[in-house]
C-alpha cells in the first residue's frame, strides 16, 4: 500500500486541483464560486435522506476552502449506520475539489481492515503513515486523507496522526493547514438511529431533526464506546475534530430514490415498479416497526441486477 512518496512522481503536474492550485500544487486565489455551488448541487442531487449531514458538510467544506489562512487542517468525523452515504460524501467532496476525484493522486484512502490489519506491524504502520502524510502534504498542501473504519483503528495509530491535525504553523518545515482529513466510522450509529426512531414515534418529521438533536448522542457514544477507538485518544479532548457529522438511517422512501438513481447510473431507464419490488424485499428494522433499511442503500446496486 505504501510506496515511496517520491515514486509518486514528485510534482503533481499531471493533474490540477479544481480552481484551487496551480499545476505544481501551490495554492492560488481560490475562486470558490463554482466550487461552492458544485458541492451543494452534488449533495442535493446525489445524497438522499441526509439533510443534517448535507448541511454540515457543505458549510464545513465551503468555509474551509474559502478561508485563505486556516489555523488548522479541516478534520471531519462522519458517523452512522452502514450504507447511509459516508463514503459517498467523501467521494462527492473529492470530486468537487480535485479534477480526478477519488482517483486523484492527492486523495489518499485508508481502510483499517485492509491497510492496518496486523497489530504486530503497528510500529511500521506508524512510521509509514507519518512519512506518507508528510511526503504528500509537502508535495501538495491541499491533500486529502480519508480513514475508513476509524472505529477499528489502533489508538496508537490514531495518536500518530494527531500532530498533523493540530494548530501548528508547521511541523519540521511543513504546514498541514490546507489539508483535509476525513474519518469514517459506524461509531454512534445506534445512538443516531435511536434519535431518528424517537422522532418517528413522536410523529415528528424527520426533516425537523437538527444537528443539536443528534450531537449529544454522538459525543456520548464517542466518549463511552470502548470499541470506537476514538474515545481514548486526545482527538476529542483536544478539539482536533472540527465537525462530527451524523448520518441518519435510511427509510424505504430513500431506498427508492437510491434505486432510481442506481438504475440511471447503470444506463437503464429508471423503473418505479422494479425499484419498488427491490425495496420491498430488503430487510428493515426495528423488527416491529420496520422503518430503517438494515443495509441502508449499500447492496442495492447488486440487487437491482436481479430485479431487472
Ligand atoms: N444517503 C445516500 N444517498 C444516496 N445513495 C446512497 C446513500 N447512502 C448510500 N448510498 C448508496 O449506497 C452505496 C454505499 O454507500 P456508502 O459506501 O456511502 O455507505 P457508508 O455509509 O460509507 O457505509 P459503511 O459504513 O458500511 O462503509 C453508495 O455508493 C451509494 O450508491
Amino acid at each position: 500500500m505504501f510506496t515511496n512518496v517520491v515514486d509518486q512522481g514528485g510534482s503533481p503536474s499531471t493533474e490540477q486541483l479544481l480552481a484551487f492550485t496551480d499545476s505544481a500544487g501551490m495554492l492560488l486565489k481560490m475562486p470558490v464560486i463554482g466550487y461552492t455551488s458544485g458541492l451543494e448541487v452534488a449533495l442535493d442531487q446525489k445524497l438522499f435522506g441526509q439533510h443534517v449531514a448535507s448541511r454540515v458538510i457543505q458549510k464545513a467544506v465551503t468555509g474551509f476552502m474559502n478561508n485563505k489562512n486556516p489555523k488548522k487542517p479541516l478534520v471531519l468525523s462522519l458517523h452512522g449506520w452502514t450504507g447511509t452515504g459516508k463514503n459517498l460524501v467523501s467521494q462527492l467532496i473529492a470530486e468537487n475539489i480535485y479534477k480526478e476525484g477519488m482517483a486523484s493522486s492527492f486523495v489518499h484512502q485508508f481502510v483499517t481492515s485492509t491497510h492496518f490489519l496486523h497489530s504486530s506491524q503497528l510500529e511500521n504502520y506508524k512510521s509509514q503513515l507519518q512519512q506518507w502524510i508528510k511526503g504528500n502534504v509537502t508535495n501538495c498542501p491541499r491533500s486529502m486523507f480519508i480513514f475508513d473504519e476509524m472505529d477499528k483503528m489502533h489508538p496508537g495509530l490514531i495518536d500518530c496522526i494527531k500532530p498533523y491535525l493540530d494548530y501548528y504553523e508547521n511541523l519540521d518545515g511543513v504546514s498541514y493547514r490546507q489539508a483535509i482529513f476525513i474519518f469514517l466510522s459506524n461509531a454512534g450509529g445506534e445512538h443516531i438511529t435511536q434519535v431518528a426512531l424517537d422522532f418517528w414515534k413522536a410523529g415528528r418529521d424527520r426533516e425537523e431533526m437538527e444537528l443539536q438533536h443528534l450531537e449529544p448522542a454522538l459525543s456520548l457514544s464517542v466518549f463511552n464506546n470502548k470499541q470506537s477507538g476514538l474515545w481514548h485518544t486526545s482527538l476529542v479532548d483536544k478539539n482536533l475534530v472540527d465537525f462530527f457529522v451524523p448520518f441518519l438511517p435510511l427509510e424505504y422512501r430513500h431506498v427508492l430514490l437510491c434505486g432510481m438513481a442506481e438504475m440511471s447510473a447503470k444506463g437503464l431507464e429508471p423503473n418505479q415498479d422494479v425499484v419498488d419490488q427491490m425495496a420491498r424485499d430488503l430487510v428493515y428494522f426495528p423488527k416491529s416497526e420496520k422503518i430503517f433499511s438494515v443495509k441502508g442503500c449499500k447492496t442495492i446496486g447488486g440487487k437491482l441486477d436481479y430485479y431487472t
